[in-house]
């Protein structure tokens, strides 16, 4: 048994910023990694996909602007591009770091055995026991949650880790899923050379997102090539020389790989969670100061992906910071501030989440959309602006296509919701999220005035919107 302050089980990006805040508090701790220090960010998810997305979206720009004759891509170059940016699957410069942090490595497959203990399995079978003085924080993530198909494993379908680490091009391949995954996968692959069919069983892309993000997303899939099948399922699959797809309008597809896009599962099925009286493989629900709910003396944490807050590594980390403040603060006996964007509070789970699909066009979006709005039955000021109509994205790209939402508390006159689809929007999401954290009301954002030309000159146009619109259009009841 070897005694620790914490013990953080999982050393993806939410693990490593638990461990970085608590080992900075000048706490003990220890980190178990079962595969890669590094998490699936770093090496089947954020990392490899962004580095597939961007050689494929600048290509699209460069062909589109006079002057530029970019020629085809290169595929191969683009493939060993997106292996650099994994660090080539080797996890030695994060395990590095985490021992220059001081921080504890233990390679192995991590559970608990009841309250502060866990057991750690290595690659030989040998068992290590270690116990936490003052926490474990439970930051395993999540994997692929696959469709009920009868006979997967001989189907040997794509999850998100073969779509991100592929090495070859399949001539065909099929997608299911019209989620955050299937569309930026269907966009990086189709240019890198597959034709892609993407199958969605509902009748709209990204069903979370503003419609006019996800129609001017659709567009550009059709334009490119997509072959997008609308509440369409699959009833039956199997693989001899290529994979063949029995539809649910009764038409058969024929594939050489097929993508399983269909969410995510929490990685709480051998954790041990029923020593400690908790239910394995559910979502670890925890409060805002990222505490498990249901267990008592305050020292189990779930953090990032399992606690299913928001799937997002930006986010994950925000938690990170704050429930590594919270456990150094508890182990000196300091009181917790639970107010509101205390430093011992994840407020912002709660109203401003930022993400960024890096799509052709890309869709930014934080806070609430008008369907969340009309959802939770409240009052909103929407205001809407097209892109195209920005002196700075007629700059950006000749025939620039794009759309921008902000939504206002008629109260408060501040905003609560943000949506920017269009090229090079990405980077414009950070200014709606200070707006919206910092709660800054219009009629200090007047001040605050956009470079001309740049696309940030959408504030200027939705302001002017706002106040030139003598019936703001409303929603909520
Ligand atoms: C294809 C794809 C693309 C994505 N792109 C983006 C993006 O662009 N931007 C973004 O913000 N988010 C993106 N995400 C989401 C992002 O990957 C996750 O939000 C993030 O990885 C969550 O971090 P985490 O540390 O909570 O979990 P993970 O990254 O899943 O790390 C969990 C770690 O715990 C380890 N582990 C699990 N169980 C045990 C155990 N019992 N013992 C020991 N170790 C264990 C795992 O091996 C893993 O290393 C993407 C996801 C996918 C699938
Ligand atoms: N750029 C980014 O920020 C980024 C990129 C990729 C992933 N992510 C994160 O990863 C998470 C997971 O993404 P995802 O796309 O896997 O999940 P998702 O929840 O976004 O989409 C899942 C899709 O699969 C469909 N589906 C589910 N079960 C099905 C079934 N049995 N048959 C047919 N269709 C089915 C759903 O209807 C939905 O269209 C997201 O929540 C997101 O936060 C983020």
């Amino acid at each position: 048994m070897r005694i620790f302050d914490v013990v953080v089980i999982g050393a993806g990006p939410v693990g490593e910023n638990v461990a970085d805040r608590t080992a900075a508090a000048g706490l003990n701790t220890v980190v178990v990694e079962a595969e890669l220090v590094g998490g699936e960010c770093s090496y089947w998810a954020c990392e490899p996909s962004k580095a597939l997305l961007r050689p494929v979206l600048l290509h699209a720009e460069a062909r589109g602007m006079p002057g530029i004759d970019p020629g085809p891509l290169d595929v191969e170059a683009v493939l060993r591009h997106r292996d650099r940016m994994s660090g080539g699957w080797n996890d030695q410069p994060q395990a590095q770091w985490l021992e220059r942090a001081g921080i504890t490595l233990v390679r192995g497959h991590g559970r608990l055995s009841g309250p502060r203990i866990v057991e750690v399995t290595g690659a030989d079978g040998a068992i290590l026991r270690l116990s936490a003085r003052h926490a474990v924080a439970v930051c395993t993530g999540t994997r692929a949650a696959l469709p009920p198909l009868p006979d997967l494993a001989a189907l040997r379908p794509w999850t998100s880790r073969e779509a991100t680490s592929a090495t070859r091009v399949p001539p065909r391949l099929a997608i299911v899923g019209g989620g955050v995954v299937a569309v930026e996968m269907a966009t990086a692959w189709q240019a890198l050379g597959s034709q892609v069919t993407l199958l969605v069983r509902e009748s709209g892309l990204l069903p979370r997102m503003e419609r006019f993000a996800a129609d001017l997303v659709t567009d550009a899939l059709h334009a490119s090539g997509v072959d997008l099948r609308l509440d369409t399922t699959v009833t039956a699959a199997t693989r001899a020389t290529d994979i063949r797809l029995t539809l649910s309008d009764g038409q058969v597809l024929h594939a050489d790989e097929l993508l399983l896009a269909t969410g995510r599962a929490p990685r709480t099925d051998d954790l041990g969670l029923e020593t400690v009286g908790l239910r394995p493989g559910t979502w670890l629900p925890s409060d805002d100061t990222y505490t498990v709910s249901g267990v008592t003396g305050d020292w189990l944490y779930a953090v990032g992906d399992v606690n299913q807050r928001a799937l997002l590594t930006h986010q994950g980390k925000y938690q990170a910071r704050i429930a590594g403040t919270v456990i150094a603060d508890r182990a000196r006996n300091h009181p917790l501030d639970y107010s509101p964007w205390s430093r011992h509070s994840g407020t912002a789970d709660h109203v401003a989440v930022p993400q960024v699909l890096f799509t052709d066009p890309e869709i930014a979006f934080v806070g609430l959309t008008a369907a969340d709005a009309e959802r939770t039955g409240r009052d909103v000021d929407i205001v809407d602006y097209d892109l195209g109509l920005v002196a700075g994205a007629h700059q950006h790209s000749p025939g620039y296509r794009g759309h921008a939402r902000i939504l206002l508390d008629p109260a408060s006159g501040t905003i609560v919701g943000a949506t920017f689809v269009g090229r090079g929007v990405a980077e414009l999401l950070q200014s709606a999220t200070f707006a919206i954290t910092g709660e800054i009301p219009l009629d200090r954002l007047w001040h605050a005035v956009p470079p001309f030309p740049t696309i940030s000159e959408v504030w200027l146009r939705l302001l002017e919107t706002y106040r030139d619109t003598a019936v703001p259009l409303r929603s909520g009841r």
